[in-house]
This record gives structure tokens, sequence and C-alpha cells, in this order.
């Protein structure tokens, strides 16, 4: 099924080249918006079918950090490959699957490797993954990668929480929310400062505490570069002149696409090598230091990864606000009104929504962020 994502894709986009402005009776072109709601919600019905259990939380696996995914009990693994339209992952310590399961008795959907823009994909194809987990359910996610530490302070092994974020490639108008827009998506244009979220921090920090290991926790300021090369002393220089700590290929467009859809973000990086700022040093950032220091700290992180889901899932840190930004009147989501037993049903998993009938969308705009109710395509 995989070898037909691009091809969705590229027919996707035709479609939309189609779009012609009646007004005038002029055709216009447009950049790609990616998949379709439609798209998405065909792969997440798939991926449905396959797992009773709905999980709110999810968590993406970094580089060499597939091992937090095997902590996952009673799970279903869902190879990438298999879900149509998703694309097949190709570089090593990404084993390409998706897991679902509990942690530690939390319901749970794993990303088991992530997409990169370096392995050919465009962003929206590499941050697709959230907008499926948003349609399954998820309203909370974790988000980890490997980086390098350009802070002078930080060790290789650190783990970083990541506080904010450089988007080097929206900034020059690279973004898996350029083109047409779907409201049911979330907004177009919204607010990023509080996206990583400070209660989220503030609880992983006392987790360290607890842990015994807030010696090497940071927290700091994340940038994507595009890789797959590692960087020159020059662009490092340049990044640290910025106020960068911390530099990976990946996170930024996902953290984008999750707060877009209202769910809460906590992400860090582990501190897998750190970045050589100076020209007569001899060490060079190399793909296997990266995955032998995540194999290094996997044990350590696979206990600050549960306990940091448990403290998400209880019901006081689990209260989703809708992001500011909808606009009105142009939401094409189906209203839905609840009675008990159907929330009963609902949360239990054993009905995916109820049948519409009249809520005002402030209503709906709650159900949804809080995955009382589905987004439906009507
Ligand atoms: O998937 P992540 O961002 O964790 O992986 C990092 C960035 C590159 O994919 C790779 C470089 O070693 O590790
Ligand atoms: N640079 C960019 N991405 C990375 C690095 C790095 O040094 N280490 C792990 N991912």
């Amino acid at each position: 099924m995989s070898n037909h994502a691009l091809e969705n894709g590229v027919a996707n986009i035709k479609k939309e080249e189609e779009l012609s402005d009646m007004r005038h009776g002029e055709k216009f072109s447009f950049l790609s918006s990616g998949y379709s709601f439609e798209i998405i919600e065909q792969m997440s019905n798939y991926i449905r079918e396959k797992s009773q259990l709905r999980p709110r939380i999810a968590v993406i696996c970094g580089s060499g950090l597939g091992s937090l995914a095997d902590i996952i009990l009673d799970s279903t693994v869902i190879s990438y490959e298999e879900i149509p339209h998703f694309p097949p992952s190709t570089v090593p310590g990404h084993a390409g699957e998706l897991v679902i399961g509990l942690l530690d008795g939390i319901p749970v959907i794993a990303m088991k490797g992530r997409l990169h823009l370096y392995e050919g994909y465009p962003l929206w194809l590499c941050s697709m993954p959230v907008r499926v987990m948003k349609l399954l359910g998820v309203r909370q996610i974790v988000i980890t990668c490997a980086a390098g530490g350009l802070n002078p302070s930080y060790k290789t092994g650190d783990i970083m929480i990541i506080k904010d974020h450089v988007n080097l490639q929206g900034l020059i108008g690279n973004s898996p929310l350029v083109g047409k827009h779907d409201e049911r998506f979330g907004p177009r244009f919204f607010p990023m400062n509080k996206t990583y979220d400070s209660h989220y921090r503030e609880i992983a920090k006392r987790i360290a505490t607890d842990m015994g290991i807030s010696d090497s926790v940071r927290e700091g300021v994340h940038v994507m570069v595009g890789g797959p090369n590692y960087e020159t002393i020059a662009e490092l220089q340049f990044l640290r002149l910025m106020g960068i700590d911390s530099v990976g290929m990946s996170t930024v467009h996902e953290v984008l696409v999750a707060r877009q859809c209202s769910m809460r973000v906590f992400a860090f990086c582990l501190i897998t090598n750190e970045c050589v700022t100076e020209y007569d040093c001899n060490l060079e950032a190399n793909h296997e230091e990266v995955l032998q220091t995540a194999e290094q700290r996997q044990e350590t992180l696979k206990l600050f990864v549960t306990k940091i889901v448990a403290e998400m899932a209880k019901p006081e840190n689990s209260i989703v606000q809708p992001i500011p930004g909808r606009t009105p009147g142009r939401t094409n989501i189906v209203k839905h009104q609840i009675n008990a037993g159907e929330l009963r049903a609902l949360r239990k998993g054993r009905i995916a929504s109820t049948k519409p009938t009249v809520a005002t969308e402030q209503e709906v705009n709650n159900m949804l962020d809080l995955g009382i109710i589905e987004p439906s395509s009507g």
C-alpha cells in the first residue's frame, strides 16, 4: 500500500491544482497542503479497526528511541507499510511501526520511528501521522528526538526538555501547514507562544528530581535543520548566536501540526552528541554515535516517559483547551449531542461517534478537544 502513498499525495495535489476560481473563470495553482481530511480519515479508520483501545496519549519515538515502545504491553503493532497512504520509514533506528497498547496500564499509541524531510518526504507528509492520531482520539502528545547539544554546558546523554523552538523552515515559508486550508484540522492562524506545555514541563522536572537525574535534565530551545548532513562549524556558530540549545532534524513540523489541532505537547531531545563548534576539534558527528547514546540511555528514558505519561493521564492534567483562532462559521464539523449511554459507549470504544443532532459550535469544539466526539467529514 505504501508504494501508493506518494502517488496518492500527487493525485491529491493534482486535484487541488484543478481548483478554479469560478468568479473569474481562471485557474489557480495551490501548493499542496497534503492529504485531504477524507484520506486522513480513511487511514485512521484502518488503524481503528486493528485495536479496541482508544488512546488519548501518543508518543513519537526519535532515532534509536524505539525501545520506548517496547514497554507497551498487550500491543497491536501495525507496520507503516500496511496502512493505506502511509509512507515507509527509511532510516536506521526507525522501525516504521505504530504500536497501540498499554503503557503501565494507560492506553497509548506510539510511533516507532518517524518520517523526515531528508528522506525526500515533504513536511506535510512527515507530520501527517499527527493528524491521523488526532482523528483516532489523541489529545496529548509526547514527542522525542535525538539532537546535537549546542549549548556548551550540555553533555552527551543529557535530556533536554524543549521549552521553545526556532522554526527555520517555517520562517522561510516551508511549513507543513502551507497550502489549501481545511478548518477541520484546526485554525489557519494560531498562536505558538504556549506551544510547549508549561505544566507538563514542570511535571517532567519534578519527575527528574524524583528519579535522581535532574543534573542531566535541561530545558532549552530546539532548532530543526533539514539534514541529512550534520552542520558546519559556521552554521553551528550562527545557530548559537540565535540562542539555540539543541540541533535536530525533526520534531518542529510535528509540533506545529499537533498544536494546530489543539493537542497538548510535551517534547524532549536526547542529546546524543556534542555539536563541534571549533575548527581544531577532531570529533565528527555520526549516526552510529547517535544510536549508541540512545541505546545507553534507553532504560532511564523508558522510566522517564512512563512516569510522564502516567501524570499526563491524570484527569487534572488531561484537560485540553481548544487552540484559539477557529474561523467562526467556517467549520465543517457535523454537530453532535451526546447522551449518557452514548458517552459510556464512546469511552469504552464500542462506538466511534454518535448520531448528528444539534449542539452549539462551542459545545462541539469542547467535545472534540476533549475527545468525546470524533470529527466527521460531513
Ligand atoms: O528522528 P530523530 O530526529 O530523532 O533523528 C535524528 C535526526 C536524524 O534523523 C538522525 C541523525 O543522526 O537522528
Ligand atoms: N545535528 C542535527 N541533528 C542531529 C544531531 C546533530 O548534531 N544529532 C542527532 N540529530
